[in-house]
């Protein structure tokens, strides 16, 4: 079973085009979706999951169209920006209502190994608050396919790391993980599989094994100095 199928998904601004994407998503792997500033990672992200809508294209989530199927899927993207005077508290109350399978204790846990306080509204949180607050939901509705945008930007070094190894730890369990960063540190901790977008176009999805194969040179022996040669070659 495929957990994530896209199928010529194409969105156009006035002045960017995402090109036909199509890939599939195996269960139990973590992808880092990479790419320049502008790549198009986030209007794919966002496309995939109804938030904008695609211009053409199919997606559906464990063989069914996902819109069918979120109660299965956790979503970080970006900050809070909905209920920013509500209570984390109430804000919770709300929102688990809308999950059968939702887990208290493991809220509870990520909440106090988070230090996040529930009495805060959105508005009081830092951005790494924010991000911790939407990760703490996704994970307690146990969600079997995680869609993550920079999850990691905003976060203090130990929740990071700490981030890192739960992701890992989840993948282990089964749970599939989409994930677009900048730091080569969540691909070199996390990433099974790479999707390379530039300019709109999926270029490639590889093995994290096969991309340090085929991008590794005398002059580009590290992930990060391949990573920065194929985004300065992509603004050349
Ligand atoms: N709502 C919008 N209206 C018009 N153009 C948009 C809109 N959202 C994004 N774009 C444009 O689409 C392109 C891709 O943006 P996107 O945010 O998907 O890139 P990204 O790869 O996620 O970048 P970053 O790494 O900076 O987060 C950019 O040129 C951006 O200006």
């Amino acid at each position: 079973m495929s957990v994530l199928t896209v199928d010529h998904l194409t969105k156009s601004y006035s002045r960017f085009t995402l090109d036909p994407v199509s890939f599939n998503l195996e269960a139990g792997k973590i992808y880092g979706l990479i790419g320049s500033n502008g790549a198009g990672k986030s209007t794919l992200l966002k496309s995939i999951l109804g938030l904008v809508i695609a211009d053409s294209g199919e997606v559906e989530a464990f063989d069914q169209p996902l819109v069918e199927m979120k109660s299965r899927i956790g979503v970080v993207l970006g900050g809070i920006d909905t209920y920013m005077d509500k209570r984390l508290s109430t804000l919770t109350v709300v929102t688990k209502r809308f999950y059968s399978n939702w887990n208290q204790q493991r809220f509870d846990d990520l909440c106090s190994r988070f230090s996040l306080d529930l009495s805060k509204k959105p508005r009081e949180l830092s951005t790494g608050m924010k991000v911790k607050y939407q990760l703490a939901v996704a994970f307690a509705h146990q969600a079997e396919l995680l869609v993550l945008d920079e999850p990691t930007a905003g976060l203090d070094l130990v929740a990071h790391r700490d981030l890192q190894k739960q992701l890992r730890r989840l993948a282990d369990e089964g749970v599939t993980i989409l994930l677009a960063t900048h730091l080569v540190d969540d691909l070199e901790q996390c990433a099974d599989e790479l999707l390379v977008l530039s300019h709109g176009t999926l270029q490639a999805q590889m093995s994290l094994a096969e991309f340090i194969a085929t991008h590794q040179t005398p002059a580009t022996p590290t992930l990060t100095e391949m990573l920065l040669a194929m985004e300065e070659n992509d603004v050349a």
